[in-house]
């Protein structure tokens, strides 16, 4: 459809209507007191690709040959942003267009100052780009991520609760969740798990969590992307009502219909990292005629412009998308931006405005809520989430199962000697398959959070202390009934020392090892951070310190036999050992215990200590205790330090 025919949609028509309504804040208005114009000039960006090994490509088809003989890493600096410049005022909608690749998502993020530049400048009204000023600036990432389990409305109050100034009394915290909840729609399905709602919904409930803190500036990566065309035209509305608060927006776009896109009060066209043409969209026909590429009658603007650039991309000489990045002026955009920000300076109120704005979203702090708010939200959202997760039926129904199965397997052992081997496996299964369990659990806990986690983070919501703190109080008492529903049920069936002193010391032993597996588990998901090769990982981990738990294999060389040191099933196994045969076993003739019965003669009981000695066991109980705790701690220890590592791994980091 062309700029100039007629909308024939409902919603085509609707916006059109809208659209035209709309008195738009641009150069000329006054905008309101804390309204922000952002300018960015000369922008560069420039990555460092991770290298890649000439070795690893060898005898890839057509590479092998060139590569394989060059012995150093392949590592080129890439630029992903060259000399981009440009500025949005309050009360617009800026659109950000270009084919895939071309530095729109770059762009973003380096507006939001999520991402680094190489060189040039950002500015909101005059002032640069400042860490204090990230909250200021809403960014709508393109994926929308969040806890599936919580549903719309938790999602948002506990943004709300994180985000909001501490000052703030909860009931208008509430209030706030509301207000957006009324202006982006969501009051339908406010109270459905997210994993059930909508694309729009969900697109919707994103742009929401970071409209809480009512910004200034609001970026969208591609905010319709997965949306079909009503909703994404509702959404459009949604920014322009948004830009009608003297909010300043910038949405990528990738093929906004032909009254969206007149819809638009500037456009901003990237080709390869470079700008192509900015200013209004209404005008970008007349440019491009000008340079020879007249909008075929009947055309949709959007798409003719896109076309010039995606079309015949780098194969021919002579090539559109190169004659047209090499006739914009680039110098001509920057001398503007920068004009616009020397006037920003000399005009008085813009510059206290934006410091004002930030000083009320974070006085004196990086953060808007204090370490103790922090830490009691997030464990109230992990322990939400973690409830849903860990306390299913399935997980129930396996723990009393295996419970009743290996309490029959193991049934109504007897106290002599003939049954030493039994009981000591029945242990030795009840340490291990429990602390299997919660390390492979524990293993998938940052991998899939990892991406939300980075999300909040980069908007200020909390330290990653906080989270890490909280997830660790949260899980832990969850994570301890599985295994105790299990030995309630099995060690009453298998008969073992029935006395609370044994009773009692085996149940903290088989938590204490589930812990200090579920720690193992964390620091080799945060080491990791990937489901696979967690997994790989996890695996050889486990086997590894199975097979050196004692149970076995007893003598081992010298040079592999220190793995039983890092092993956890070592140190409960002993000591549960040390708890069960506390009073020693009565020697029945049958030889299982060899010497240990024949020094005490049969009808007579062998001491624990001699017994114990028999089954590979050392250590007193306190020691075997102490180890798995001295592992919990500096495990996740250890885990928080491979999370805080891997923080920066972002994209553009
Ligand atoms: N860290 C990085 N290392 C190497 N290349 C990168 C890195 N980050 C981005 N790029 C490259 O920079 C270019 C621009 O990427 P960007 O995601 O900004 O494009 P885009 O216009 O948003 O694309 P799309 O529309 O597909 O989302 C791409 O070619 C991308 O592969």
């Amino acid at each position: 459809m062309s700029p100039n025919d007629s909308p024939t949609t409902l919603t085509d028509v609707e916006l059109t209507t809208n659209s035209s309504d709309l008195s738009r804040k641009g150069e000329n208005s006054i905008p309101p007191k804390t309204s922000i114009t952002l300018c960015w000039s000369g922008l560069i960006k420039k990555v460092l690709p991770p290298p890649v090994e000439a070795s690893f490509l060898k005898g890839n088809i057509g590479s092998g040959g060139v590569y394989a003989q060059q012995s150093q890493p392949l590592v080129a600096v890439k630029q992903i942003l060259s000399n981009v410049s440009g500025f949005a005022y309050p009360g617009e909608v800026l659109a950000l267009m270009g084919p895939s690749g071309s530095g729109k998502t770059t762009l973003l993020d380096c507006l939001s100052n999520r991402s680094s530049i190489s060189e040039g400048s950002i500015t909101l009204n005059g002032i640069p780009l400042q860490k204090q000023h990230k909250r200021m600036v809403a960014y709508v990432t393109q994926s929308d991520i969040f806890f599936e389990h919580l549903t719309v409305r938790d999602q948002l109050l506990y943004t709300a609760l994180l985000r909001l100034p501490e000052k703030m009394e909860f009931k208008e915290k509430v209030a706030e969740v509301d207000r957006v909840i009324d202006q982006l729609k969501l009051n339908k399905c406010q109270n459905t798990p997210i994993m059930l709602i909508s694309g729009g919904e969900k697109k919707r409930t994103n742009i929401g969590t970071e409209l809480l803190t009512d910004p200034q500036i609001i970026l969208l990566d591609e905010p319709t992307s997965g949306l079909d065309s009503t909703s994404a035209v509702a959404l459009m509305r949604t920014l322009r009502a948004l830009a009608e608060q003297g909010k300043t927006i910038l949405t990528s776009i990738h093929q906004p219909s032909s009254s969206v896109f007149q819809g638009f009060d500037k456009l901003c066209l990237l080709a390869d990292g470079n700008i192509v043409y900015f200013g209004s969209p209404s005008d970008s026909l007349g440019y491009f005629n000008t340079q020879g590429y007249p909008c075929p009658a009947g055309y949709n603007a959007a798409d003719h412009v896109m076309d010039l650039l995606v079309v015949d991309s780098g194969v021919e000489e002579g090539d559109t998308k190169q004659k047209l990045i090499a006739a914009w002026d680039d110098e001509k955009s920057n001398t503007e931006a920068v004009a616009i920000v020397e006037k920003m300076n000399n005009r008085s109120g813009s510059v206290s405005g934006v410091q004002e704005a930030a000083g009320a979203s974070a006085p004196n702090s990086k953060w808007a809520s204090s370490y103790l708010t922090q830490l009691k939200v997030l464990t109230h959202r992990a322990m939400r989430n973690s409830r849903s997760a860990i306390f299913t039926w399935l997980n129930f129904v396996k723990s009393a199962g295996l419970g009743l199965i290996s309490g029959l397997i193991w049934f109504q052992l007897g106290e002599g000697e003939s049954f030493v081997e039994d009981r000591a496996g029945f242990i030795f299964f009840a340490m291990t398959f429990w602390v299997f369990d919660s390390m492979f659990t524990a293993m998938m806990t940052f991998p899939p959070e990892r991406a939300i986690i980075f999300k909040e983070r980069s908007s200020g919501s909390y330290r990653l202390s906080a989270y890490f703190l909280s997830k660790t109080v949260a899980e832990a008492p969850l994570r301890l009934t599985l295994p105790f529903t299990y030995l309630v049920i099995s060690y009453w069936l298998a008969n073992l020392n029935p006395s609370a002193e044994a009773f009692f010391p085996f149940l903290i032993v088989q938590l204490m090892s589930v812990l200090a597996g579920e720690s193992i588990g964390l620091l080799i998901g945060a080491t990791v951070m990937d489901m696979q090769k967690a997994m790989v990982v996890g695996t050889l981990v486990s086997l590894a310190m199975m097979l050196s738990g004692g149970f076995f294999a007893e003598k081992m060389e010298d040079f592999v036999s220190w793995v039983q040191y890092l092993s956890p099933f070592k140190y409960s196994y002993h000591a549960c050992l040390e708890i069960s045969f506390f009073d020693g076993v009565k020697c029945d003739g049958s030889g299982s215990l060899g010497s240990v019965c024949e020094s005490v003669g049969v009808g007579n009981i062998a001491p624990s200590a001699n017994v114990v000695k028999f089954l590979g066991g050392n250590g007193t109980i306190a020691f075997n205790i102490s180890m798995l705790m001295f592992m919990s701690v500096l495990c996740r220890l250890l885990a928080y330090f491979q999370l805080r590592r891997v923080k920066g791994e972002g994209r553009h980091a």
